[in-house]
C-alpha cells in the first residue's frame, strides 16, 4: 500500500458510485462460503468503479474486501477503495493481498468490470498440477468457450500474479484461469458475472476430475464448442447474463454474424 489518496478529490458521482459498489462488493463476498469456494479468508471479490463518463481507464478505482477479515465481518463499511495503482482511496483496513493483481486486470483489461479469486478445491486441484481443465462439458463451451487455461506460477506481493492473468486470458475466452500452484481468478462485466464464473470453473473442475477417474474423456468438436458459445452470448437467459466479451469473442461472434 503507499501514499493515500482521498475520495474527496473526486465528485459527487463517482463518490456515489463508490458508494453503491461497496454494497454490491461487501453482498457478493458472502456468495464465496455460500457457494464452497473458501476456507477462512482465502477468496476475495472486487468491482472496478469507473470515474469516467466516457468510459474504463487508468484512473479507474476499485472497491476490494479488506485483507485477512472474516466475511461475517464484511459490511460495506468495511470495504476498502484503491486506485489502479494500488494506492488506498478510502478505507481503515489495509485491502487484499492480491489487489495489486485485481487492479492490473483492470489496468489492462478495460472491458473487465468484475475479479474475483478463491481457492476451490477442485479448480485448486487442477492448477496444482498445472494442467488445463479439457472443455469436455457443453455447460464449458457456453460459459468458457473452451478449456480453463493454466496461468504461470507467479509469487503474491507484485503485479506478477495480474500479469500472468492477462497474458493468459487475452488469448483466450475464459472468464477463468487456474494460476499454477495457487487457484482461480475469473473476470466479468461486473463482479456479480465474476463471482458466477467462480462457482462454474469449480463446478466444472469437479465434473471433469470425476468423469476422469471414471473413463476416458470426450472432446466436443471445435465447430460445436464455438457454436454453444456463442448461443450462450446471444440467447441464453433474458440476454442480461451474456459473458463479458473478450477480444476473440469479439471476433467470433463477429465470424459467426457473418459467416
Ligand atoms: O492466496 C492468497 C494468499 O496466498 C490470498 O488470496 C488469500 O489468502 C486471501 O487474501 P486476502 O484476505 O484477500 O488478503
Amino acid at each position: 500500500m503507499t501514499e493515500t489518496l482521498s475520495l474527496a478529490a473526486y465528485p459527487p458521482e463517482v463518490r456515489d458510485a463508490v458508494a453503491r459498489t461497496r454494497e454490491v462488493v461487501a453482498t457478493l463476498h458472502a456468495e464465496l462460503p455460500r457457494w464452497e469456494l473458501i476456507v477462512w479468508t482465502a477468496g476475495n471479490v472486487s468491482q472496478r468503479v469507473q470515474v469516467s463518463p466516457d468510459g474504463p481507464s487508468e484512473a479507474d478505482l476499485l472497491v476490494i474486501k479488506p485483507s485477512g477479515v472474516t466475511y461475517d465481518q464484511l459490511t460495506p463499511e468495511a470495504m476498502v477503495v484503491c486506485d489502479l495503482d494500488g494506492n488506498l482511496v478510502e478505507g481503515t483496513r489495509s485491502p487484499s493481498s492480491d489487489t495489486a493483481a485485481h487492479a492490473y486486470v483492470y489496468k489492462h483489461l478495460p472491458h473487465v468490470g468484475g475479479v474475483v479469486h478463491t481457492h476451490s478445491t477442485y479448480a485448486t486441484a487442477w492448477a496444482a498440477r498445472g494442467e488445463e481443465v479439457p472443455c469436455v462439458l457443453t455447460m464449458m463451451a457456453d460459459e468458457f468457450g473452451g478449456p480453463i487455461p493454466i496461468g504461470p506460477f507467479a509469487l503474491i506481493g507484485d503485479d506478477s500474479i495480474g500479469r500472468g492473468i492477462v497474458d493468459t486470458l487475452s488469448g483466450s475466452r475464459s472468464r477463468a484461469v487456474l494460476m499454477q500452484n495457487h487457484g482461480p481468478f475469473t473476470i466479468g462485466r461486473d463482479a456479480k458475472d465474476a463471482v458466477k464464473a467462480a462457482v462454474m470453473v469449480e463446478e466444472v473442475a469437479r465434473t471433469v476430475h470425476i468423469s476422469r477417474q471414471l473413463g476416458d474423456l470426450i472432446p466436443i468438436a471445435q465447430s460445436d464448442i464455438d457454436a454453444l458459445y456463442a448461443r450462450y452470448q446471444n440467447v441464453y437467459g433474458q440476454g442480461d447474463s451474456a459473458p463479458v466479451q473478450t477480444d476473440d469473442t469479439a471476433a467470433a461472434l463477429d465470424e459467426e454474424t457473418h459467416a
